[in-house]
């Protein structure tokens, strides 16, 4: 991969002449630390001049190093996973910031530790660009200001709604065409995707005449200021002539009429009330939220080993690739553990690290409009919460918590692991020397102890056909 880098502060100071870039040292050799989404959009507006230049990623750490006072020109500090890990980076002197997808970003030089903290480094920063742009893929990488000054600006976090439309209308006509910064979306189910949004920038462009820019900024994720607040920073940082704004919660008539139309979307059952959104945009926000339909959808079946997960996510799988015409992919428990999971054992780590795989393979069934059925133990409350929220950005996500007591399924003891569980030869056993978080936002519970097989399967067939994911024709 070709690098080139800028140095973001100039040696000497800020007011210092900028001296030529030096090479940078295969990166590869060095250590590195990546950085949450957040942290990586709090990067990328540190280096564009937008948060202020003395930076501290993570938060635990922020108010120590302000009153050690860190922080200053142009520094970065960063809290990393472990003292092993800054050792290294201090040995080494620099460390590489990577995003979740291992993009280089930046590479922070002069490292020092940080009084108080066995695990914080701070350094100056020097952005990394890949030469080719990939901006397709990762917008955020080219988040770049430069050329884009004394324009007006509009920031767009929402859909445009017919009255922004004609609010805009006058504004757009005259001078310098005005530069569009689209706010990259967070994973948040109710945040149009930026992928969409970018989309109906374009239109919103091409329905005034065109030759805006269109550039996404990350503004979203963080916490601190908030996104009306980033965006004004952004927008004073390119000297903008004038500044609008399309928000969550800005202006506020066309936020309540987006937030309308979005509740009706994220639900998915009649007909959206879109009638206040540029007919050329309908299309666009419909495919943002299917109808149910048509939505992709994960249900997860959670409980206590032999409690009947297995033997009802197979019936739920099989009537529905029998009775209706959407598609199904069951994501079997012990097909998982030999092939997606294989060599994780049953301790805590391996079994959340089983249980995200689990969701994300199934989170990418429903983006694609499928049914995932999947029925791990998944004991730990806030890894079903991952899951959830992983799914529900693409589509939906049905807890059932197959809640049939212990007793009954030690009882039960079909693979006699409850019995090696209870003398100590299998350790870590769920229910027995291992904890199961009880679901509090379970969409349904099966007690199997008191329902027979067919009824229970026929519960949750019940709850996805009034819930509109199936069609009732064949019921
Ligand atoms: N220590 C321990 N605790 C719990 N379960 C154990 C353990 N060791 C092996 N097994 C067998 O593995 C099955 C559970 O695997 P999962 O992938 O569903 O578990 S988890 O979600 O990762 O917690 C589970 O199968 P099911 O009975 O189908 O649930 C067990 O048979
Ligand atoms: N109502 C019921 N629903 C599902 N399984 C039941 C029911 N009643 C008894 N069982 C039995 O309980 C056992 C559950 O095993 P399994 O489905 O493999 O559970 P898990 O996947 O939770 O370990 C099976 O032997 C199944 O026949």
């Amino acid at each position: 991969m070709t690098l080139v880098s800028d140095r973001q502060t100039p040696p000497g100071g800020p007011g210092a002449a900028p001296q030529p870039a030096a090479a940078v040292p295969p990166l590869g050799e060095l250590p590195d630390a990546t950085l949450t989404p957040a942290l990586v959009h709090d990067l990328l507006l540190g280096l564009a001049g937008v948060l202020p230049r003395g930076q501290v990623l993570g938060a635990p750490l922020v108010r120590r190093a302000r009153r050690a006072g860190l922080g200053g020109a142009g520094e970065v500090t960063l809290v990393l996973p472990t003292a092993e890990a800054a050792q290294r980076a201090l040995a080494s002197g620099r460390l590489v910031l990577r995003d979740q997808e291992h993009t280089p970003l930046a590479l922070l030089e002069e490292l020092t530790g940080v009084a108080g903290s066995d695990a914080a480094v701070t350094g100056l920063p020097r952005r990394l660009r890949l030469r080719e742009s990939r901006a397709a893929a990762h917008p955020e990488v080219d988040f770049d200001l430069e050329g884009l000054h004394h324009r007006p600006v509009l920031v767009m976090g929402r859909p445009a709604t017919n009255a922004d439309l004609a609010d805009l209308a006058g504004w757009w006509t005259d001078g310098e065409p005005p530069v569009v910064l689209v706010a990259e979306q967070s994973d948040r189910h109710d945040r149009v995707c930026t992928a969409t949004l970018l989309r109906l920038a374009e239109a919103l462009v091409a329905g005034m005449g065109g030759g805006a820019d269109i550039l996404t900024v990350p503004l979203e994720g963080r916490d601190g200021p908030s996104d009306a607040e980033l965006a004004r920073r952004v927008a004073a940082r390119l000297h903008a002539v004038d500044v609008r704004m399309l928000l969550d919660d800005a202006p506020a008539g066309s936020a309540d009429t987006w937030h309308r139309a979005r509740s009706s979307l994220l639900d998915g059952r009649g007909e959206p009330h879109l009638d206040a959104f540029p007919a050329d945009t309908h299309e666009l926000l419909r495919a943002w939220r299917l109808p149910r339909s048509r939505r992709g959808l994960v249900v997860m079946f959670t409980g206590f080993s032999g409690s009947g997960k297995s033997t009802l996510a197979r019936d739920v799988a099989d009537w529905v690739a029998t009775h209706s015409s959407r598609t199904v992919s069951l994501l079997d428990g012990d097909r998982v553990r030999q092939l997606l999971s294989s060599g994780l054992g049953f301790d805590e780590a391996s079994r959340e690290l089983n249980v995200r795989r689990i969701g994300y393979v199934a989170a990418e069934v429903a983006r694609h409009g499928g049914i995932a059925i999947c029925s791990p133990i998944a004991p730990a409350a806030t890894v079903r919460a991952e899951v959830r929220a992983m799914a529900e950005c693409v589509g939906d996500f049905l807890l059932v918590h197959v809640s049939t007591p212990l007793e009954e399924c030690e009882r039960r003891d079909l693979k006699g692991l409850y019995a090696a569980a209870r003398q100590g030869t299998v350790p870590h056993f769920t229910g027995i020397s291992a904890p199961y978080d009880v679901p509090v936002d379970a969409d349904l519970r099966v007690d199997t102890s008191r329902v027979e097989r067919p009824q229970a399967a026929r519960m949750v067939l019940d709850t996805l056909i009034d819930g509109g994911w199936l069609s009732e024709e064949r019921r």
